[in-house]
């Protein structure tokens, strides 16, 4: 048995449901009516039955950014071209990205990783430089991936997450790779077998003409791996995913085995989750959803996994900024359940019904 069986077999971490109950019982006790902070009291009671804690705190926050190239922009499936993922890269590293700004806010330690972009970059203080291959193969040709490159992106974001675990209350997993909302729309569809007409869209900005065409690449795709529909979804992850989102799936997968909190961005994001949810049911416990993306594929793949997302802003970006812009939210949340006075403490009278 090779490490990465061994590894993948270790089970989900159970949630604490004594430390739900007793947060439960804590925002029964504020000085509100219950239930009038709505969605916010929710958020306090998961976070802290996730840290199994009677405080949750969200103070340290590691975002990662997965990045990689898709064989399949051999098929012109985006409005950017994919020398634009080794461009970001750099731009990550000099601080110029949504995510930088945010991150920087946020106060969060934010990591970027290149698991496998077709331009060999020089040493970029301060991007990890893990490329596995110089992107995927075209998947309308054949695998994306071949086994071992499937596991070692998993890998990738599984060590990610350990290499700060002591550290981390909340992990958000980012990604950037041209071409990867057609990547994610034939893995999803696969997955959930459903058609990838309901979930295909613009992404960086296609014309309906050019997402037409989009469509036809991916069912071509789709077609040419059909005998794989009916297998093991790691299959499914190796013959139609990205580098990046196989990565994503193994800090996911990671997080759930450890205990880790999880904020989940966009479409990608939401579809290397759903994946990892499929390889080893349970995990979504872990999971918190920041957003819905304008993406149509995001609205699918949120309602398989029985999402409930914090915020719709129309935000389409991915890198993990929708997460980020959501975490002062989940903040607040833990702020208002620790910092609240009780009624006792207030002598404040509850009301009998
Ligand atoms: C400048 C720029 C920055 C980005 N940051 C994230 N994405 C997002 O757009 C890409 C997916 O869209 P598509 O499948 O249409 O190529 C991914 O890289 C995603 O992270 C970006 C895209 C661009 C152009
Ligand atoms: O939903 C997302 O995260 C998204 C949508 C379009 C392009 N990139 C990312």
């Amino acid at each position: 048995m090779n490490s990465f069986a061994e590894w993948l077999k270790k089970p989900v971490k159970l949630v604490d449901k004594t430390h739900e109950q007793k947060a439960l019982a804590r925002q029964q006790q504020l000085t509100k009516p219950p239930g009038s902070l709505g969605q916010l009291e929710n958020l306090a009671v998961k976070i802290a039955s996730l840290q199994a804690s009677e405080i949750p705190d969200l103070t340290h926050v590691h975002i990662t950014v997965y990045a990689a190239d898709h064989g399949v922009m051999a098929e012109g499936v985006s409005a950017f071209p994919q020398s634009v993922t080794a461009a970001m890269i750099r731009n990550f590293a000099s601080g110029g990205a949504a995510i930088n700004v945010l991150a920087q806010e946020l106060t969060a330690k934010l990591d970027v990783i290149n698991v496998g972009t077709v331009d060999t970059l020089e040493d970029i203080p301060g991007v990890l430089d893990k490329r596995i291959d110089a992107g995927t193969a075209n998947f309308c040709d054949g695998p994306a991936m071949t086994e071992h490159q499937c596991q070692q992106a998993i890998l990738i974001g599984r060590d990610n997450v350990l290499s700060d675990i002591e550290n981390t209350q909340l992990y958000i997993a980012g990604e950037m790779g041209i071409g990867n909302t057609s990547t994610a729309t034939a893995l999803a569809s696969a997955i959930l077998k459903c058609d990838p007409a309901d979930l295909v869209g613009p992404g960086t900005g296609l014309d309906l003409q050019s997402i037409q065409h989009k469509l036809t690449v991916i069912q071509r795709a789709l077609k040419l791996h059909a005998d794989k529909l009916e297998g093991d979804i790691l299959t499914l992850l190796q013959s139609l995913g990205g580098f990046e989102i196989a990565a994503m799936v193994g800090a996911y997968l990671s997080c759930a085995k450890q205990g880790v909190p999880v904020l989940i961005d966009g479409f990608i994001s939401t579809t290397a989750a759903l994946t990892a949810e499929k390889i080893q049911p349970g995990c979504k416990n872990w999971f918190i959803y920041s957003h819905q993306s304008a993406e149509p594929g995001h609205k699918v793949v949120l309602d398989a996994l029985d999402a409930k997302p914090l915020l719709k802003l129309d935000m389409r970006l991915g890198e993990g900024s929708g997460a980020a812009v959501a975490v002062p939210l989940l903040r607040q949340a833990c702020l208002l359940h620790n910092g609240m006075a009780t009624f006792e403490q207030a002598n404040i009278s509850k009301g009998d019904k």
